[in-house]
């Protein structure tokens, strides 16, 4: 086994590999028809990975997810105990499945069979509906970043809401009836599971519904085809799931298997059962009540495939609301809040003045966001990318720029031309005779960073220009980005580590609603970088050469900590304090040790006038 994962890291052909297999359109499934008895190297797993896989590895087996009878779910009697019970297993498993619900048996197989059907039917017919961009049916959609590929397919459908909604005539025919009679279903008895977790934690029983818990839907059905070595492989990679909640049904072929405490334990799929999953947002909004726990599937060692029907439910006004944080009705002395408010969206849009500010404040070109003044001034030397595309089906990419050209105030006689190069640029000439109603999704990302950029403004922000790109597409956008930085300052939004690293100049790391660290990619990586792993420390220490910064100033220092003087340690604790200089070439502290006694002749730096940093150091 170690000369395979050797492989992972050597640099044989794996972009070559990839592009190869994501051509055939065909899947995992395409691989497994074709006989192959090794699987293509870009799928073998990390060694940290490999190591949980062997069977001797603490897969725990005699664990099983807790199961919560239904069937008196409207008895005045039961219903406390089955809340109690939801209550439990959603803070302690973050998992559990449900039986005695209202969905027929029926419909539960008659939707895992006709996804089977539509995975097994041949390559061409499938390949139809393939795409790594907007397609409903695809394979690894982040093979192109992901450390190793894992051996799924899946077909996908947003059920709503309605405006992402796909059109019912896109959905195959093959899953069609079934995939949106499983959605009614799984949308009631999920609002029915949610009113139980609002009960459990004391909240009014329409509180989730009507935050509008269950009012996004992704529906995906997710085929793992037997896999020749499965203990090189996953089937799909240990995450956990974003939204709120996940509903799931599964045919009689194992592989779920979730973190508990040290171990991966296997769900075992009882017959007839739903299993739930409790995702990031509502573990967020119940204040860290409820858990969004780890999970992964094994790959697929047995010769009958397997399926899973996944149903992620997520927040419909979610943008409505701007940010989201713990309720309000779960917060208190006893219980802070855990999260901070997720505030990415919010902080842009007050920025660009769409949401008012209710404290602090922001200068842009020395102009206040608090003042209406201010504001005016900073309209007109911003451009702004909006996380949503903001077009309209009926008017085409060269109508779209004219407008947002003479909505800038450019002159008339200058549009024409303007607009004629801004299409050029995000290479939409021809594309932009036609209306954006047919454009596919990176088109209309295009289309709007096209827009955003119109006018020269002195400052663009861009909210996830990328999200939703194929690869190609994005390192096309990327180019035009980077063209685009001469002259003016860009603020650019995303959740992939790799696109900051190629972009930016500084990187700016915000999490659960706050900024946790700003500075180049390099002193980041640099500060961070230990906990990255050995692959990620070579890329570091090959940057610090290519950008031959051996002359940072670092140091040490050991300090004393006022009034810990004791009779055991006469001179007191002291720790070592590292300082480094900071992007600017201010010196600051960048970690400390831990505590020691300070021996009987060091010398060491006494910090009594110095508050800010024995604060520092005591926390
Ligand atoms: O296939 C499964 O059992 C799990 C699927 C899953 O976790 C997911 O799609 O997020
Ligand atoms: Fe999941």
């Amino acid at each position: 086994m170690a000369a395979t994962t050797t492989d992972v890291t050597s640099s044989y052909d794996r972009i070559k590999d990839i592009q190869e297999f994501d051509h055939t359109k065909n899947g995992v499934k395409g691989l497994k028809d074709s006989g192959i008895t090794s699987i293509p190297k870009f799928f073998i797993q990390p060694p940290e990975i490999l190591s949980t896989l062997s069977p001797t590895s603490q897969s725990n087996t005699s664990n099983n997810i807790p199961v919560i009878d239904l069937e008196n779910i409207n008895s005045q009697a039961h219903r406390p105990k089955i809340v109690e019970q939801i209550k439990e297993a959603a803070r302690e498993w973050g998992f559990f499945q449900v039986i005695n619900h209202e969905i027929p048996i029926s419909v539960m197989e008659e939707t895992i069979q006709a996804f089977i059907s539509f995975h097994e039917q041949p390559g061409e017919v499938k390949a139809k509906y393939y795409s790594r961009e907007n397609g409903s049916y695809s394979s690894n959609i982040d093979v192109y970043h992901a450390k190793a590929a894992t051996w799924h397919d899946y077909l996908k459908f947003w059920m709503a809401p309605e405006e992402q909604a796909v059109k019912v005539e896109d959905i195959p025919e093959i899953v069609r009836k079934e995939a949106i009679a499983w959605d009614g279903f799984a949308k009631k008895l999920a609002e029915d599971v949610m009113e139980l977790l609002c009960e459990g934690i004391g909240l009014e029983s329409s509180r989730f519904k009507e935050l509008s818990c269950s009012g996004n839907r992704l529906l995906v059905g997710n085929y793992y085809p037997y896999c020749p070595q499965p203990n090189l492989t996953l089937g799909l990679a240990p995450h956990t799931d974003a939204g709120t909640i996940t509903v799931l049904i599964s045919n009689q072929v194992s592989g779920l298997q979730i973190k508990h405490g040290e171990d991966w334990v296997d769900v075992k799929p009882l017959p007839g059962a739903v299993i739930f999953n409790i995702a990031d947002l509502l573990q967020i909004i119940s204040n860290g009540e409820y858990n969004s726990v780890q999970h992964r599937v094994r790959a697929n060692s047995c010769e009958e495939a397997r399926i899973s029907i996944t149903e992620f439910f997520n927040l419909s006004k979610w943008k409505e609301y701007g940010s989201f944080g713990p309720l309000p009705e779960l917060v208190s002395a006893e219980k802070p809040a855990l999260y901070l408010v997720f505030a990415k969206t919010t902080s842009i849009n007050c920025l660009t003045g769409i949401t008012p500010v209710t404290s602090g404040d922001a200068l842009i070109d020395g102009n206040s966001i608090r003042s209406s003044v201010g504001m005016s001034n900073i309209r007109r030397i911003i451009g702004v990318c909006p996380q949503f595309d903001i077009l309209w089906n009926a008017l085409s990419g060269h109508e779209h720029l004219e407008l947002f050209a003479s909505i800038r105030g450019l002159p008339p006689a200058t549009i024409k031309l303007v607009v004629e190069k801004s299409l050029a640029e995000v290479k939409l000439t021809e594309a932009g005779k036609v209306r954006a109603g047919s454009y596919s999704g990176g088109m209309r990302r295009r289309l709007s960073v096209a827009a955003a950029l119109l006018g020269d403004p002195k400052l663009v922000i861009l909210d996830e220009p990328t999200t939703g790109m194929d690869p190609i597409t994005r390192r096309h956008v990327w180019d035009i980005i980077e063209n685009a930085k001469k002259g003016r300052a860009i603020v650019l939004t995303t959740h992939s580590m790799e696109e900051a690293d190629v972009l930016s100049d500084r990187i700016g790391i915000m999490a659960k609603g706050s900024l946790r660290c700003i500075g180049t990619s390099i002193r980041l990586k640099s500060r961070f970088a230990s906990k990255c792993g050995a692959e990620r420390r070579e890329h570091i220490f090959s940057d610090f050469r290519t950008h031959n910064i051996w002359s940072i100033t670092s140091g040490a220092r050991f300090v004393t900590i006022p009034g810990t003087e004791s009779g055991e340690n006469p001179r007191g604790i002291m720790v070592e304090v590292y300082w480094e200089q900071d992007d600017y070439g201010a010196l600051c502290i960048s970690g400390h040790s831990a505590e020691i006694p300070v021996p009987p002749k060091m010398a060491s730096i006494d910090l009594k006038s110095n508050t800010k940093i024995s604060n520092f150091v005591k926390g």
